[in-house]
């Protein structure tokens, strides 16, 4: 199933790279301020950190949630205390796109994720041009030598990039990519089962002065309570917020 949303992603990127070339979305993202400092935003605090994400449809779960104004969600987000919004941009199966990701860039002013399928450097242009901060690396996707260019090339972008991963064998080589900000993923994102205790089983692999990020299975505010016991720094919520009323339940997760 990974193979298959990284093939879909890439073709749409491809269609979207004849109609708009490489040299045209470096001019854009050349033009954007500077991207925001996602590193500082998600700072480890005696609290809890929350992204939260735009999100109306997944493989697994199918619709989610309507949501016609992704940037009032995300407005919402902000004053409900989220430290950064994950915008889903794909486009088969999240219902996503990247115009989602510029109404939700001018509507808020904390960092901005590029929740995406990335394969390809030219996705991670496309992030900048429509105002992303951050971007999504999933190690499983992708092999050791493409994970270390896309990275480089975030960097280079200034960018900051969530790097996810599914076991201590990804996990290792998210911290040999010097990466600063490493998610674990509850999600078998080939099977679609949730395992809630994978982030309590790796996260002491996480270098201290890594942020670590507990992604998915948050369904109530014991789930957070569980991922912050086992380490986590940031939770990374969609399905729990675009179901619910975001501002309280953003703010009983932050109570934690
Ligand atoms: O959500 C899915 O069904 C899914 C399937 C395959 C690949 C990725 C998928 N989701 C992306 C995510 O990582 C989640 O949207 C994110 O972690 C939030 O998860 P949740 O709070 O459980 O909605």
């Amino acid at each position: 199933m990974l193979d298959q949303l990284l093939a879909g992603s890439l073709e749409d990127a491809r269609a979207r790279r004849q109609l708009k070339p490489t040299v045209v979305v470096e001019a854009e993202a050349a033009s954007r301020a500077p991207a925001l400092d996602a590193l500082e935003a998600l700072a480890p605090t005696d609290r809890i950190r929350v992204i939260a994400e735009v999100k109306r449809a997944s493989p697994s779960r199918g619709d989610l949630a309507d949501i016609p104004e992704p940037q009032a969600l995300a407005a919402q987000y902000e004053s409900g205390g989220a430290s950064a919004i994950s915008v889903l941009t794909e486009q088969r199966r999240f219902k996503g796109s990247l115009e989602d990701l510029e109404a939700v860039r001018k509507a808020v002013s904390i960092p901005v994720l590029r929740k995406e399928f990335i394969g390809e450097e030219y996705q991670i242009l496309e992030a900048r041009a429509a105002g992303a901060d951050l971007v999504l690396l999933i190690v499983a996707a992708l092999p050791q030598d493409t994970l270390q260019r896309l990275y480089a090339f975030t960097r280079q972008l200034g960018m900051t990039a969530l790097v996810e991963t599914h076991s201590e064998a990804e996990v290792a080589r998210a911290v040999d990519l010097g990466a600063q900000l490493i998610g674990v993923n509850a999600r078998d994102l080939s099977t679609f089962e949730l395992d809630r205790d994978l982030f309590g089983r790796v996260a002491d692999q996480i270098p201290a002065g890594v942020i670590r990020v507990a992604e998915s299975a948050v369904l109530d505010v014991s789930d957070v309570v569980r991922y912050r016991e086992a380490g986590a720094d940031v939770v990374l919520v969609g399905e729990a917020l675009v179901t619910n009323d975001p501002i309280t339940t953003l703010q009983s997760y932050l109570s934690v």
